[in-house]
């Protein structure tokens, strides 16, 4: 017998067969083993089916039938593919996330009622018809919906109003009609009608909405009051949103950018009516920029740190309060301990896309990136002051589809406002970096990494600091205004053990960012190239190292506000003072990481929800767990020249998590065997819990601290 769960392989052969038995790896027609097998794009937890990731994977055929024989999937992503015939009327009430845009589908919407778990739907771009189903009343959780680009039709059903988290709506181009007053209530951020037949008077409320799109619609203005005479007056509204300008709480990415260019309106008579109130709409948005202006010039993001040796901490918040997500972690869920190992074993790495990259290749794609120009800077590059004048971009997509993220940098102060780099931070000229690296050459370079190269940088007062010089082709989209707010970002990020920032610079198109510098390896190279270091790390020294990574975490995620995800937490993140005490360095740079997936997932640190598309704190203390194996074994998170099985240390390690005489064969053979065994244990206990499957059971980091803590009480 097999050791996925019958009804879930009853339903894959299902869906697999009415795919028309595409060829997928590992997929076969009847039986089979999903989870045990490692079907690609087929996630498990233990021995159930939790999601389907195919998207872009050249799949015809249709749905079929059987999807409500799965027996907990929580995702489906089957975006981007040919699929063609209807929506299955029995959808899986399990399911979180059902992606199918992109594809051929034909049919109405079916009955959603059953899905009360819903927050992500998208079923954009295919040619359905007919009109929307009043089965929203129980769908309170949905948060992003996207319906556009088929030919729906009718009047938006009363039970629309029901979506109390909604904060993304796309239905342009529809054959929508009737008001829209049904969700004027709806805490919307991002909201798209262009091109329906909606009529009516646009309800005032949602022309405050961010991000809001409507051209293209035959409105009926007339009730509204003409415009006063001599009131200034406006470009043509060709769009209601001012665009460009993204959302100061959009928290989620979808699968791709459905939001259309801006058309040219086809109502120009009735544009001229709500001309006032898009006038009074804008004064408001101006007025609020301003005030988030002056909130983002005073407001502390971050709490500092009284002192890093608490030994208890008390009232802890809850990870996530962002409007409309779930706290991820919940202290009343049963913590699936034992389970852990099983669970993440069936966990496959690879979906159809090729992002499963080795390491080496990785490097060899950043040698060439970093071709010999990279060292050198041009000066004949634009100046400063023209650099801010041109357009703020769209706020940032990241590579990887639908990622779903607290944002964790502030958006844009204003579209206009001139760029202010925060008084506490020093400024440097390119020329007096020039002259502390001399010119960048290759013998102070430190290393490169996947955002830019590092440089020894030495002052005439011997002083040195490491210069992270960004890549100019991981920041093409970013102007000043968004360097000069992530300088101020990263400038209040304070803590002992995180890397300090020193100053910036910001000339000539270029964007460095000056760190205080440590002397000794990073914890990568004290593991894996370094034996002297290597020899040096106890036990305890490896527990301390835990502890003050765990307590860096810690800060980020609980104490910043909004929170700090770091994104690309592993030991080549974690400097080495002359102590050997942790410094956690490239702490609010994640949103300038184009693909996390690769960076996180190729090199061992990823969680499984990355093949999902989501990162969240969660990621992070899965990642953390990962270099604590790395302490506790000494073997590379990724290594390609072990034997099969054996490359992804999580992987291999977790089955034996558990078994004290497995585990004591694969702790790190240099310590002699001098560590007390309980506290190995301990230690591999707090590996299971962080590097469990399901995110919401891992830990927060404040608990790891605290067990980290005992530990070493402990042993003192
Ligand atoms: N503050 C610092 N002091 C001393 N050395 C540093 C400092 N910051 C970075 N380095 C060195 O520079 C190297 C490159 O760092 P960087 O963070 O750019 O890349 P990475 O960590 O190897 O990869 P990634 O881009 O994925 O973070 C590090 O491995 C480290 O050896």
């Amino acid at each position: 017998d097999g050791y996925t769960d019958p009804r879930d392989v009853f339903a894959i052969n299902s869906l697999y067969a009415a795919l028309g038995s595409p060829s997928l790896p590992g997929w076969i027609p009847l039986g089979g083993d999903p989870c045990e097998e490692a079907w690609q794009g087929v996630l498990c937890v233990n021995s159930n089916i939790t999601g389907i990731s195919l998207n872009n994977a050249g799949l015809g055929g249709e749905l079929g039938t059987s999807l409500d024989s799965f027996s907990a999937i929580i995702s489906i992503n089957l975006s981007g593919n040919h699929i063609g015939g209807t929506i299955p009327a029995n959808l899986p009430p399990t399911m979180k996330t059902l992606f199918l845009s992109d594809n051929q589908l034909t049919g109405g919407i079916p009955d959603l009622s059953i899905l009360s778990q819903l927050t992500d739907l998208s079923l954009n771009k295919n040619n359905l018809t007919g009109g929307l189903p009043d089965s929203f009343q129980q769908l309170s959780g949905l948060i992003n919906l996207d319906l556009s680009e088929n030919n729906i039709s009718g009047t938006l059903p009363p039970s629309m109003g029901n979506l109390s988290s909604l904060t993304t709506l796309h239905l342009q181009d529809n054959e929508l009609t009737g008001l829209l007053d049904v969700i004027q209530n709806l805490p919307l951020t991002e909201l798209n009608v262009e091109n329906n037949q909606f009529s009516g008077p646009i309800p005032p409320r949602l022309l405050t909405i961010p991000n809001f799109r409507s051209t293209g619609n035959p409105f009926n203005t007339s009730v509204l009051p003409p415009p006063p005479a001599g009131s200034p007056t406006l470009a043509p509204a060709t769009n209601s949103s001012l665009p460009g300008q993204p959302s100061s709480q959009q928290t989620h990415k979808w699968p791709e950018d459905s939001s259309s260019a801006p058309r040219t309106s086809n109502s120009a008579n009735s544009t001229k009516y709500i001309k006032p109130i898009v006038s009074a709409a804008i004064a408001v948005l101006i007025l609020l920029a301003i005030m988030l202006g002056v909130w983002f010039g005073v407001a502390k993001w971050c709490k500092r740190r009284q002192t890093g040796d608490e030994f208890t901490k008390g009232n802890v918040k809850p990870v996530y309060e962002g409007k409309g997500e779930k706290p991820k972690y919940n202290e009343s869920l049963p913590q699936k301990h034992n389970q852990a190992a099983k669970a993440f074993q069936e966990i496959p790495f690879k979906t159809p896309n090729v992002r499963d990259v080795d390491q080496n290749q990785v490097k060899d794609v950043k040698e060439v990136a970093m071709s010999k120009d990279a060292h050198s800077i041009d000066m004949t590059g634009t100046t400063v002051t023209s650099f801010s004048a041109q357009p703020v971009p769209p706020p940032r997509h990241y590579s990887n589809e639908n990622i779903i993220l607290k944002p964790i940098m502030p958006t844009f102060v204003s579209k206009t406002q001139k760029s202010t780099f925060p008084s506490s931070v020093k400024s440097f000229t390119i020329a007096s970096l020039q002259q502390y690296t001399n010119s960048f050459s290759e013998d102070n370079l430190i290393g490169e990494g996947m955002i830019g190269s590092v440089y020894r940088a030495e002052l005439p007062d011997g002083k040195i600091f490491a210069v992270k010089k960004l890549n100019n082709d991981s920041y093409s989209q970013q102007i000043e205004d968004e360097f000069s707010q992530l300088v101020s970002f990263i400038s209040n990020i304070h803590h002992e053990r995180i890397v300090k920032l020193v100053g910036y610079c910001a000339e000539h198109g270029q964007r460095l960012i000056i760190n205080e510098y440590c002397n000794n390896a990073t914890l990568y190279e004290a593991l894996h190239l370094d034996d002297e270091i290597h020899n040096k790390l106890s036990w305890n020294a490896r527990i301390r190292i835990a502890l003050g990574a765990a307590k860096a975490l810690e800060y980020l995620h609980e104490d910043c506000q909004p929170p700090v995800v770091h994104m690309n937490f592993k030991s080549a993140n974690i400097l080495l003072d002359d102590n050997f005490e942790p410094l956690i360095s490239d702490c609010g740079l994640g949103s300038l990481l184009s693909d996390t997936y690769t960076a996180q997932v190729s090199g061992g640190y990823g969680a499984p929800e990355l093949e999902l598309g989501t990162y969240t704190q969660q990621s992070d203390v899965f990642s953390f767990g990962v270099v604590m194996l790395e302490l506790l074994t000494c073997r590379k998170s990724y290594d390609s020249a072990r034997p099969r099985g054996e490359q992804f240390l999580v992987r291999w390690a977790i089955p034996q998590l558990h078994d004290i005489d497995a585990l004591s064969k694969m702790v790190d053979p240099s310590l002699n065997g001098s560590y007390p065994s309980k506290s190995l244990s301990r230690f591999a206990d707090i590996i299971s819990l962080c590097v469990q499957a399901e995110p919401e059971f891992r830990p927060p980091m404040s608990e790891i601290v605290q067990d980290l803590l005992n530990m070493i009480q402990r042993e003192s």
